[in-house]
């Protein structure tokens, strides 16, 4: 929450740990309201606090601060030009030292956001001309661009056409707007002509409270490109480049309050979501996407890198209470926000192909030192050594499966000789699918193979599971053919052993070996209630996919094997394919299974291997949510900072319009097509 009651030190704009710059305006009564003999509730006691004056009920005293504090308060008769000495400026000229600045006017409709904007825009645009003045060893360019959001569709304010923009997403630059104007400034005059443009081309309709109120975000944007004239030329040259942002967002107010219906009522249901969801993303930008294009647009001022201060602008009037106090809390939140601004250095192309140059022999360096002493020639050496690699191994698994085979045989001999009492053969032949099976990959990898283990006996109906991560690659390394059973000391382990009538099992990992690590460490870490919490995240938002992990994750409740003297599972959940059931009759009935072919070996087939946990779903959202815990219990946590965003957006929507008091809305003038741009 912001300062309530003024605990918390101020800070200076631009030079306190990129937190957002906060500052709040009151604007004189309107002649509209003293003529209602509307009062004034509000007051600044000092630069940085503003307190409700009139008496709050019993009832609102428990809901309603009465002082509010920001990073600046800004009464009634305070000028513009003070709001951006002391609200804006620092943060705004960080654009010239090369890092990205963003000023946001909020606030109700009437409350003087575009009347603040504008001149803080011009007042910044002046100081930038002051500095490019004052520094002559650097040369600057300057381009500008205007955009609007007028019911989630984009458009170019610097442009005759009104078809809306399409916005792209570039790994490195963030958010583009595609076919955007941008003007290369010449000098102030150019960028006065046109700042009128962009407020001819802005939609605009009348609003209750606002004959001219402005419907649609506003973004003026400034790009600043500097290099040292010194270097200009040279591979060491380097320029700095960076943006700042005008942004006059669309009135933040209630639709009942405007007396809005039709067109106004959607324009305020877009206004408010997109204005909510700035609130929501900037608080915890990294853990949700964002969904409207003024979030997309402005990313990187709502906890990215840039230097970003709002102003939050109100009105005093008793009738605008809950408007302003709804001001005051946005404003709280937004305090909370923290940005990353870094100095965006940008290399001359020439400097560029040479760091990249050095970058890629670094890395080939790299390569070669990992990879084996002598590195093939070429790549025919490099074919000849793997048809080497694959005939040695098609040898060992030739080699092996005699082994299996023989193994096999004595122990159905075995198995004969001990009689009746003992198991059958065919019982063997059961529990030979819960053998370890390897192939010749794994073996390579494991070189160490573990022996069988004996399990004892786990309670009756009690419920063996195991994860499937390793069937998630459908390639042919999981055909069955190249599948073979280890079988170090089978019978003295399976025979001798008089309870066990369950082998532990293990299943190579087909997938990959250090995330099956960290994921079997996670689990084996986690306490028993970010399990139990697991679990339930996903029976509430995976009940009916991917089934053998669910039932494998609520088998690895610690509390279920408490009584038990079965080993818990937790150990092998990464480790095998199956789930099976202990019947009460000490017979094993596998539940959800994978294929099995004749002799029980697991065969994972191509088809059933992609239904069933291909590598795609291994990485979808879905899957990852369901293996990591800790993503599940984010979201828990995080969901707080948007509950009153959201509330708020659905008691707007679902405020009904008392009158129809739309009046005619303005639009964007016809034919508006100067030609400013030269
Ligand atoms: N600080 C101020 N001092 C004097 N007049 C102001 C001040 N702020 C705003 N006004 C006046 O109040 C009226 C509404 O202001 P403005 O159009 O800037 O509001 P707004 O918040 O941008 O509204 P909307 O969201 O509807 O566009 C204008 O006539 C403006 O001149």
């Amino acid at each position: 929450m912001g300062a309530i009651g003024g605990e918390e030190p101020m800070q200076e704009p631009g030079s306190h740990g990129d937190r957002i710059f906060v500052s709040v305006r009151l604007r004189p009564l309107s002649e509209k309201e003293t003529a209602r003999n509307d009062v004034s509730d509000w007051e600044c006691i000092n630069d940085s606090t503003v307190i409700y004056r009139n008496n709050l009920s019993v009832s609102e005293r428990s809901m309603y601060p009465t002082a509010y504090t920001f990073d600046r308060v800004f009464g009634t008769d305070c000028s513009t030009t003070r709001v951006y000495e002391e609200g804006a400026k620092k943060v705004a000229l960080s654009v010239v030292s090369g890092i990205n600045s963003s000023i946001f006017a909020y606030g109700q409709t009437s409350s003087g956001k575009t009347y603040t904007m504008s001149g803080i825009t011009e007042y910044t645009v002046t100081d930038i001309y002051d500095y490019i003045e004052k520094h002559k060893e650097r040369e600057f360019h300057l381009k500008f661009s205007a955009m609007e959001i007028y019911n989630e569709s984009v458009r170019d304010l610097l442009s005759a056409d009104t078809t809306p923009l399409r916005l792209l997403d570039d790994p490195e630059r963030g958010t583009i707007v595609e076919k955007l104007t941008e003007a290369t400034l010449r000098d102030w005059d150019h960028f006065k002509e046109l700042l009128s443009v962009c407020e001819d081309q802005r939609q605009i309709g009348e609003t209750a409270l606002n004959e001219a109120s402005s419907r649609s975000h506003q973004i003026l944007r400034l790009v600043i490109e500097s290099s040292a004239r010194e270097f200009l030329g040279y591979d060491k040259s380097s320029s700095l480049a960076a943006v700042v942002n005008f942004v006059d967002l669309a009135g933040s107010e209630r639709a009942s309050q405007t007396l809005s219906a039709g067109t106004r009522l959607k324009e305020g249901c877009h206004i408010n979501r997109s204005l909510l969801t700035l609130g929501t993303q900037g608080k915890k930008w990294a853990c949700s996407l964002p969904r409207f294009k003024l979030t997309r647009i402005l990313q990187s001022s709502l906890g990215g890198n840039a230097r970003t201060a709002i102003i939050c602008t109100m009105s005093p009037a008793h009738s605008h209470v809950e408007q302003s106090r709804n001001t005051l809390l946005f404003a709280s939140c937004a305090k909370e926000v923290t940005t990353n601004a870094q100095v965006n250095v940008v290399m001359s192309d020439k400097a560029l192909v040479k760091h990249l140059q050095r970058e890629l022999t670094r890395l080939e360096n790299e390569l070669r030192g990992s990879g084996p002493k002598t590195v093939p020639a070429d790549s025919s050496t490099l074919v000849r050594e793997k048809d080497h690699q694959i005939e040695k191994l098609k040898k060992e698994v030739s080699e092996l499966t005699q082994q299996r085979d023989l193994a096999q045989s004595q122990v159905k001999d075995l198995v004969r000789v001990l009689g009746d009492d003992k198991p059958s053969a065919e019982d063997l032949d059961r529990y030979y699918p819960k053998l370890r099976v390897r192939n010749a990959w794994d073996i390579e990898i494991h070189t160490s193979g573990a022996p069988v283990q004996p399990v004892s006996h786990g309670r009756a109906n009690s419920v063996r599971s195991f994860g499937t991560s390793q069937y998630s690659d459908g390639d042919s390394r999981s055909s069955s053919d190249e599948t073979l059973f280890q079988l170090p000391d089978l019978e003295e382990n399976y025979l001798h052993t008089d309870s066990s009538r369950q082998l532990s099992v293990g299943i190579p990992n087909f997938v990959d070996g250090n995330l099956h690590q960290e994921e079997s460490k996670e689990r084996s870490d986690g306490n028993s209630e970010d399990l139990c919490k697991e679990v339930r995240c996903i029976e509430m938002e995976e009940s009916g996919t991917n089934r053998y992990v669910v039932s494998n994750i609520s088998d690895s409740s610690a509390s279920r094997y408490q009584n038990s003297n079965m080993s818990s599972p937790m150990a092998n959940t990464a480790t095998s394919g199956l789930t099976m059931v202990e019947n009460g009759d000490g017979t094993n009935q596998e539940l959800e299974s994978p294929l099995l072919n004749q002799k029980g070996f697991l065969i994972p087939s191509s088809e059933q291997t992609s239904q069933w946990l291909s590598e795609k779903d291994m990485f979808s959202p879905s899957f990852l949510k369901l293996r990591r815990t800790r993503s599940c219990r984010a979201r828990l946590m995080n969901s707080w900072s948007s509950c009153w965003f959201e509330m708020m957006v659905e008691k707007n929507e679902s405020t009904p319009p008392p009158i129809d008091f739309e009046k005619s809305f303005t639009g964007r003038p016809e034919g508006v097509q100067r030609n400013f741009l030269h």
